[in-house]
């Protein structure tokens, strides 16, 4: 139980029931065991991340008071640029290691949500760099794409209606990010990690993570182990919505970076979230009279709300009004 798997997920392209039954249980047996897993076979070219990958290394590159032109802190819906520091993931340590980009799904001001104000939606806040929106809008659709793939799959294994996160991720609450993890030397102190210990918020977190290495995961009996870099591979894990759906059947595993020394650190995570109005709450067939439903219902903006205003300072700030 020391290293985690890897799923080709190849057959998922296919309308071949049987392979998609074989997929299914792979990944159910991997959410349970471990709530972490690599896929390889995924439709998304390597060009293209090492397109997406060159755009972060210029605009992390670009100076700090550039880059707060795109302040994160400076908006309600959770988009743009990260300083480092911004954002505490593991309350016990300072605050993180990294720098971050966020992007979601790009809604105009006229949209009906906007117009109510709703919290989290509005449009994406991107550095002026030649080309970087047209790709990065196009990698956030497809990367939304693949997450629904798996999650396809993943209802054969929950029995489930097999659109039953299709139609709950219609204009998803998702969110795109790039991260930049500066070299451990230029940490202000030694428990200043990349990205401390802590759970994903939200339902399948999709991670490409380049060559540096740093990634750490909890096995079942808590003892961190490496998630190494596995060219042409995502990490997947899920998080702590799914873990709700499923009444913890799946895990949302802890997980941390610790900044490489002597190298800078790229990774981009696309955390997949349903539509905001999303009621997270325990599905019929995790529940019996032996298990009963661990977790009140709550929805996908409210548990993100909350869970935001535990790791960012400026959340909390917003919330207290
Ligand atoms: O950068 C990584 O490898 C992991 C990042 C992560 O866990 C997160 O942003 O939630
Ligand atoms: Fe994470």
């Amino acid at each position: 139980m020391n290293s985690l798997p890897i799923i080709d997920i190849a057959p998922l392209y296919t309308d071949d029931p049987t392979a998609w039954q074989s997929i299914a249980t792979q990944i159910d047996r991997a959410c349970r065991d471990w709530g972490f897993f690599y896929i390889k076979g995924h439709p998304i070219p390597t060009q293209r991340v090492e397109a997406v990958l060159e755009h972060a290394r210029r605009f992390f590159a670009l100076p700090t008071a550039e880059k707060l032109r795109i302040d994160i802190t400076q908006t309600k819906h959770h988009r743009g640029y990260g300083a480092i520091a911004t954002e505490q993931l593991d309350p016990s340590k300072p605050g993180d290691l990294k720098e971050t980009f966020d992007m979601g799904l790009h809604l105009l001001a006229d949209h009906p949500d906007v117009l109510a104000e709703k919290p989290l939606r509005g449009s994406n806040r991107h550095p002026s760099a030649p080309g970087w929106e047209a790709l990065m809008e196009q990698h956030y659709l497809d990367m939304q794409a693949l997450a629904q793939t798996l999650l396809r799959a993943m209802t054969l294994a929950l029995g489930i209606e097999r659109d039953f996160f299709d139609t709950r991720f219609n204009e998803p609450a998702s969110v795109l990010r790039m991260i930049h993890y500066p070299p451990r030397h230029t940490a202000s102190s030694p428990e200043q990690q990349g990205a401390g210990a802590h759970t994903d918020y939200g339902c399948i977190t999709l991670l490409y993570q380049d060559a540096a290495g740093g990634l750490q995961v909890h096995n079942v009996n808590g003892e961190w182990i490496d998630a190494p870099p596995v060219e042409g591979t995502f990490v997947v894990n899920l998080g702590d919505m799914m873990a709700r759906w499923s009444n913890d059947c799946y895990r949302s595993t802890p997980h941390r970076v610790i900044s490489p020394p002597g190298v800078d650190r790229y990774s981009m995570p696309f955390f997949a979230e349903p539509h905001p109005d999303t009621a997270i709450e325990c599905l019929p067939g995790c529940q019996d009279q032996l298990h009963p439903a661990k977790y009140p219902p709550t929805t996908c903006a409210e548990f993100l709300l909350s869970r935001f205003a535990d790791t960012y300072a400026y959340r909390r700030e917003q919330e207290a009004g």
